[in-house]
């Protein structure tokens, strides 16, 4: 895939990952704008420099003109009405996201009759600030970047958008969505609610609990600081895989609360915790660099690597 070249970029929605990711793709060399339907997110992106504004029309007449690859910068609740806008003014233009969740956009984007340019992306970075204030160009360096391979996906979008996560500074992840969905339901959705609880149940030791809080709870309720309509954004949409992953932690948790209230052992939690962390910790991950996007039987090839632990770090 040699001299694949850059698409124009447009970002609609330019809070912390849109932002994100209009500031990392003008810093690759992009031509990159934004939309932002606030006026203060507006201002403070012309401020800093960046090329964004709050006509939707005039930003999405513009993708059209320049052929650009149009990213949703929005969360899931407000995907459905983008769409409508893209489909309006844009429909042509090579369409992803960044939603923490694959499968609900997909069928969105499939109502909307825009299917045949989409290609989902994830890219797995954030912090518990939000908004253009809180992005930054670096946000994406050594990310994994989900960049969706379902079947019918078309090779040309799919090359702008892998291209894109990783000029961005990204390692690209091939994913089918409902996959995906139950991978972050278990390492991205869960925690968030852990970290609501774990906030939960600290404070309700009073403020001699939290004054002498450490490490641990702080590191452990970190995106507890997150704004609330975004954590429910983000975990909501994924209920079902979000159900499961929450019963085996549930079960989990029964089975070494009853060991501790018989025997004063917490049971195999510990060891199978500790080993587990071990396996996070020394994860290969190797580079797939043997499939080219467009051969025969490409999408199925990546998703089979992507399962294994491969990523692309190039396209070249
Ligand atoms: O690092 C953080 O603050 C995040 O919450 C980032 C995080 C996660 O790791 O769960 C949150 C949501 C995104 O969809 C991807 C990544």
């Amino acid at each position: 895939m040699t001299g694949v070249a850059k698409s124009a970029v447009c970002v609609l929605g330019t809070g912390l990952i849109g932002g994100s990711v209009l500031r990392a793709a003008v810093a690759a060399g992009y031509d990159a704008w934004g939309y932002n339907r606030s006026h203060a997110g507006v201002r403070a992106a012309r401020a800093d420099g960046f090329d964004v504004g709050d006509d939707i029309e005039a930003v999405l007449k513009r993708a059209a003109a320049s052929d650009a690859l149009i990213v949703l910068g929005v969360p899931m609740p407000a995907i459905d009405s983008i769409l409508s806008d893209v489909r309006l003014l844009a429909p042509g233009c090579a369409l992803t996201d960044v939603v923490s969740v694959k499968a609900p956009v997909a069928a969105t984007v499939r109502r909307h009759e825009l299917g045949a340019r989409y290609v989902g992306g994830h890219p797995m970075a954030g912090t518990a600030e939000s908004g253009w204030a809180a992005s930054t160009p670096d946000l994406f360096r050594g990310a994994a970047w989900a960049v969706g391979v379902d079947p019918g996906t078309h090779v040309e979008p799919w090359t702008r958008v892998a291209r894109l996560a990783l000029d961005c500074g990204a390692v690209v992840v091939p994913v089918v969505a409902d996959e995906h969905d139950r991978a972050v339901a278990r390492i991205s959705h869960l925690p968030h609610v852990l970290a609501e609880a774990l906030a939960v149940v600290g404070a309700g030791g009073g403020d001699l609990a939290l004054g002498l809080a450490a490490g641990s709870f702080r590191d452990g309720t970190r995106v507890a600081a997150t704004a609330p309509d975004l954590v429910r954004a983000i975990c909501e949409p994924n209920a079902a895989a979000l159900l499961d992953a929450l019963d085996d932690t549930l079960r989990l948790l029964t089975a070494a609360r009853d060991t501790l209230a018989t025997n004063a052992t917490l049971g195999e939690l510990i060891d199978a915790g500790y080993s587990e962390r071990d396996r996070y910790d020394t994860l290969h991950r190797w580079n797939i660099t043997d499939i080219r996007p467009g051969d025969h039987n490409w999408l199925e090839r990546l998703r089979e690597a992507g399962q294994r632990g491969g990523v692309i770090r190039g396209l070249d």
